[in-house]
């Protein structure tokens, strides 16, 4: 079951280091269902990025309130039921991909980490590269094991920002593909952060950030 989100009236403004303030977030409201896909597209600088880490309580928030609610249960942190998918992958180069996966299930002592992750990872078709260092994987490869990872914690949201920013449009299509499919099966609340308009129309909404406000 997905995380629903009610996003309240953030606002959010940033001091610049010549001193001047840029107000870059004003008064955003939206609701994300449970299992809903939405995306966020705008231009660079827009503020998605800053508006999804405040979605993921990844930055703190300045004003306006979010409350998620799984089911009847109302959470109080998100970061335990959350995964992330950033542009740059962020793994571990020293690990093989099977590990990267399993890490964070190990750090949590699950047992049966390796076995979830190359669950995860056969879901992304990545099995067959299970045991390669991830340094020696395709940007696409390492994507999908970044998803894989992201997937194996069976989050009640995944927040991803520019996921298939650094892919070619074939490999970014493919990876995306994996991504959307993982969180359906599970029924995932996904937020993603992308330029790309092409992906964006795959979600089921798409939220425009512009001057600062959020519209559909
Ligand atoms: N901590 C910060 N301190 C100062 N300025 C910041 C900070 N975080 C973000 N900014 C500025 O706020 C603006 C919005 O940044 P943000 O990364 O949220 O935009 P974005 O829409 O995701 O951009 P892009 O598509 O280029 O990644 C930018 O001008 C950025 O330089």
């Amino acid at each position: 079951m997905g995380v629903k989100l009610d996003v309240n009236r953030l606002d959010h403004t940033i001091k610049l280091v010549n001193g001047n303030q840029l107000h870059l977030l004003k008064a955003i409201s939206m609701i994300v269902e449970p299992a809903e896909q939405v995306a966020i597209v705008g231009a660079s600088g827009s503020g998605k990025s800053t508006l999804l880490s405040l979605l993921a309580g990844l930055e703190s928030r300045q004003q306006g309130s979010i409350s998620y609610q799984c089911g009847s249960e109302q959470l109080n942190k998100i970061n335990d039921v959350s995964g992330f998918v950033f542009q740059h992958f962020h793994l571990l180069p020293e690990l093989n991909a099977l590990q990267n996966v399993a890490l964070p299930l190990l750090l949590k002592g699950q047992k049966d980490a390796e076995h979830c992750a190359l669950e995860k990872l056969r879901l992304v078709q990545m099995e067959a590269q299970a045991m390669q260092p991830v340094t020696k994987l395709s940007g696409g490869e390492q994507q999908r094991v970044a998803i894989a990872r992201a997937l194996c914690s069976e989050p009640k949201v995944i927040f991803a920002d520019e996921p298939t920013g650094n892919l070619d449009q074939k490999t970014a299509e493919q990876v995306f593909e994996h991504m959307q499919k993982g969180a359906k099966a599970a029924g995932t609340t996904m937020i993603v952060v992308t330029h790309d308009l092409n992906l964006a129309a795959k979600l089921d909404k798409i939220y425009h950030l512009e001057n600062g406000e959020l519209r559909l």
